[in-house]
């Protein structure tokens, strides 16, 4: 089997008296998309908070492509490759969609290689910034100030900037969240073109898009992973449909 991009082991993580995640281990495969799911309050952002490095477990460890980053803070992390999107999000609201993603490859590129060589040209990098634009559909939109794009086209140029790390993986925290119909389905399908680039840990409410893109459905309840396996194995666990899943969801 494949090594895992990224390797989360026993996980804990307590708030007081609250174990808020409670042993927590998981994989993400090359090429995969890995779906977390649970209900409110399940543990979900804490656990995305442990693995991006926001959040300092009290036991386990995350290995980052066989590294183990468990003691790095959360900007090393991005810098090894862990492109987390959609909770923080450094876009400049007064910036073009292209300028915006021109200084997330110079960050990017800046960081890695500063010491290595001279930084890259403008052309250089409006070349890579505009095939990220171009990954996400957006390069109509390139001139637009981001403070004027719609809501499903920030999202857009969130990941556009998140391509900009060359990740090795995406860590994307409800990225249907917001959207109608119509965007929930052009970001499913952006997201089923983007895992190629970079496996992709998915915590979403909007099962559609769960159902549609996940390789493996693992189900969080009370901090702890009561279920993990395929999207046909999930919808038939009795323990999740009592835990979680309704029965609308079911049919
Ligand atoms: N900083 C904190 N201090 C104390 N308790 C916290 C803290 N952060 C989260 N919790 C608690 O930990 C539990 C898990 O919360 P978390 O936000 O990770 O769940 P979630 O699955 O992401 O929920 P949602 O789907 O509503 O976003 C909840 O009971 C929450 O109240």
């Amino acid at each position: 089997m494949t090594e895992p991009v990224l390797d989360v082991r026993n996980l804990q993580l307590s708030f007081g008296a609250l174990k808020a995640t409670d042993g927590v281990s998981l994989t993400l495969r090359p090429g995969e998309i890995h779906a977390l799911i649970g209900p409110n309050g399940a543990g979900k952002s804490t656990l995305i908070g442990l693995i991006a490095g926001t959040l300092t477990p009290d036991a386990g460890q995350v290995f980052l492509s066989g590294r183990d980053v468990t003691g790095t803070d959360v900007v090393a992390r991005a810098r090894a490759g862990l492109a987390r999107s959609f909770q923080v999000s450094a876009v400049a609201g007064e910036l073009t969609v292209l300028q915006n993603v021109v200084l997330a490859v110079q960050g990017a590129r800046g960081q890695s290689f500063r010491f290595f060589r001279p930084a890259l040209g403008q052309a250089d990098l409006c070349e890579a910034a505009e095939a990220h634009i171009a990954r996400v559909g957006l390069s109509d939109r390139r001139a637009v100030q981001a403070g004027d794009l719609a809501h499903g086209e920030r999202r857009r140029l969130e990941l556009a900037m998140a391509l900009a790390l060359c990740p090795r993986a995406f860590v994307l925290d409800e990225p249907m969240a917001g959207m109608g119909p119509d965007g929930a389905r052009e970001m499913t399908a952006l997201l089923d073109d983007l895992r190629h680039e970079a496996p992709i840990l998915l915590v979403e409410h909007d099962m559609d898009a769960v159902f549609a893109l996940a390789d493996r459905v693992s189900v969080l309840v009370s901090g702890r992973v009561i279920a993990s396996g395929t999207v046909a194995e999930i919808r038939a666990d009795a323990e999740v449909q009592r835990a979680y899943l309704g029965e609308e969801m079911l049919e």
